[in-house]
């Protein structure tokens, strides 16, 4: 009778681990009134939203710094470059407005990932696949294979780069994706290309690198951060930095991205049709640790479903990174990380179960604080 039980529990058990692996929309639409376990971080953990941390006054009196872009081909270009330096020195996260990408591509951006998520799970799951090489990967979590205890986040992957090998592999529904998300990515690849060159200048480097970002790594990460109906218990996206040189985000209205900034969690406030711009790991290495990648979370909301697409750039896979060596010199600025290739990335995303390791941290020379853990690609 005891067997009987505990095998029964077993597997009820093997059941939720399965369907918490179908993703947090499919669990909502079971209709869930709780936050299971699985998606319970321990209390220390919690992003305590209403705790004195984070009171919408503190959040308010830290905006991050907005860079106008159109004046970036103006007269006030050196006033834009003094800028951005000082939003990567200071925060490594800033916004962008006019930044020249038509209006209608951002919103049909997002409006065409909202329905990818609005689709009927089958037709969602098609997409599933737990190799990280795969041109197009649907999944839950931060890094599903890892985690023990699970993120309130699905997310599609769309590889970019070479897109005429990546295209074919994406999702062939909604009928618009693959012409919606192209015009989106072809606008990223270019306005990131114009942030690099204009960010290797506040550095004052050689800007022969910048020709290898135009071949470089390009991958799209669409998010869908279902209604929470205990928010307080879990988060979107645990405490990560970011993999490559920059990172694009596009949010809707909907407030959820936090920044490390001093001892706060700082909210990024939506700004309408503007982009959020981050220094990921790679920029903080080849800036000999000049810019650093800085920590963010997501927050839940328990009322409204949150979008966001984040474009990831960096230089080509097999290209190995290193601290530039117009930043390094042997008496004020010995090189700080050592250099760091895709395929170590790889073995570290592979083994790394602890969330307090982080990848950045593995390639330190002189290790400083752990942190916690890279965004897996
Ligand atoms: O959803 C967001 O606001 C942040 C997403 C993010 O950090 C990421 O995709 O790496
Ligand atoms: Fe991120």
């Amino acid at each position: 009778m005891a067997m009987d039980l505990e095998a029964e529990g077993e597997k009820k058990e093997e059941a939720a681990e399965r369907q918490y692996m179908e993703g947090v929309k499919q669990l909502c639409e079971s209709g869930i009134k709780k936050v299971p376990n699985k998606y319970i971080l321990p209390a220390s953990e919690r992003p305590r939203v209403n705790g004195r941390r984070d009171t919408a006054a503190q959040n308010l009196s830290l905006k991050l710094p907005v860079i106008d872009l159109s004046l970036l081909h103006s007269k006030d270009h050196a006033s834009v470059i003094q800028s951005l330096e000082k939003a990567c020195e200071e925060y490594g996260f800033f916004q962008i407005v006019n930044h020249g990408i038509p209006i209608e591509v951002i919103r049909d951006m997002v409006g065409v990932v909202r329905r990818f998520f609005e689709l009927p799970f089958e037709e969602r799951s098609k997409y599933m696949s737990s190799d990280i090489r795969n041109p197009v990967r649907y999944g839950t979590s931060f890094n599903q294979m890892n985690d023990k205890v699970f993120s309130w986040r699905d997310f599609l992957k769309l590889s970019c780069h070479p897109i005429s090998s990546a295209l074919p592999f994406w999702p062939s529904s909604p009928a618009d994706l693959r012409d919606k998300a192209l015009l989106y990515v072809k606008e990223m690849k270019s306005l990131f290309m114009d942030l690099m060159e204009a960010i290797l200048e506040t550095l004052g480097v050689n800007r022969g690198v910048l020709e290898e970002f135009r071949t470089g790594s390009h991958i799209l990460v669409a998010n869908c951060y279902p209604v929470c109906p205990e928010p307080g218990l879990t988060l979107g996206m645990p405490p990560h930095s970011d993999y490559g040189f920059l990172t694009l985000l596009l949010q809707d209205d909907v407030e959820g991205l936090q920044i490390q900034h001093g001892d706060e969690w700082v909210t990024v406030e939506p700004v309408p049709d503007s982009l959020v711009v981050n220094i990921g790991d790679h920029f903080e290495i080849f800036s000999n640790g000049r810019y650093k990648s800085v920590l963010h979370r997501v927050l839940v909301n328990p009322a409204k479903l949150r979008i966001s697409v984040a474009s990831l750039h960096s230089l080509p896979i097999e290209r190995v990174v290193g601290p530039s060596p117009d930043l390094v010199d042997d008496d004020d600025n010995p090189r700080r990380y050592m250099d760091t290739d895709f395929a170590s990335f790889l073995d570290y995303i592979a083994s790394c179960e602890s969330k307090h390791k982080n990848f950045l941290e593995s390639r330190r020379l002189t290790p400083g604080k752990a942190l916690p853990d890279s965004q897996p690609i």
